[in-house]
């Protein structure tokens, strides 16, 4: 496979609606998804969503770790997530800066859910239901943005 190139704002695969994945393909895609993930470690991202490297399919990997900008950020182990969805969103929100590899030097204060509940599907076809809170619920509301053709400045406030 060719190496990945992230796909900059203006390229219209980002404001695409991306494919759900069948449990069949899952493991098919297993080398992808390491590029994706190795793609992601390159640039110094928290996370990264298949169609920022134009494969416009209902996948992504959340990877929160303290960086920089969020020196108290959670350290979890980089998670694939197949088939993602939101099931549950608190009212509550929080305002915070975001950023997106596809939208290079660009930084903007975003609204999230504060809580959420979540589904996905692991590599094993597996399913998670979980909840999150805090920078990783951001992460994942931003990757699941990348999933239905939106990028954060289209939430900036
Ligand atoms: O483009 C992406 O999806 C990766 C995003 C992930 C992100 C989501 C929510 C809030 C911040 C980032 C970033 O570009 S990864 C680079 C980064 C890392 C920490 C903070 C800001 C930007
Ligand atoms: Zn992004």
């Amino acid at each position: 496979m060719e190496t990945l190139t992230i796909a900059q704002l203006g390229n219209p695969i980002l404001r695409e609606h991306a494919s759900p994945l069948s449990a069949a393909q899952y493991q098919e895609l297993a080398p992808f998804f390491t590029a994706l993930q190795q793609k992601m470690l390159e640039h110094n991202g928290v996370g990264i969503a298949a169609p920022q490297v134009s494969e416009s399919i209902r996948a992504f990997i959340v990877a929160s770790c303290p960086n920089p900008r969020y020196p108290d950020a959670p350290m979890m182990e980089p998670t694939l997530m197949l088939n993602p969805e939101i099931t549950w969103a608190s009212d509550s929100m929080e305002k915070d800066w975001e950023g997106c590899l596809s939208i290079p030097g660009i930084r903007a204060l975003v609204n999230r859910h504060s809580h959420i509940e979540v589904r996905y599907d692991t590599l094993e076809g597996k399913e998670v239901k979980t909840q999150m809170e805090g920078f990783i619920a951001r992460i994942f509301q931003h990757e699941l943005d990348h999933l239905n053709g939106l990028v954060f400045l289209d939430r900036a406030e």
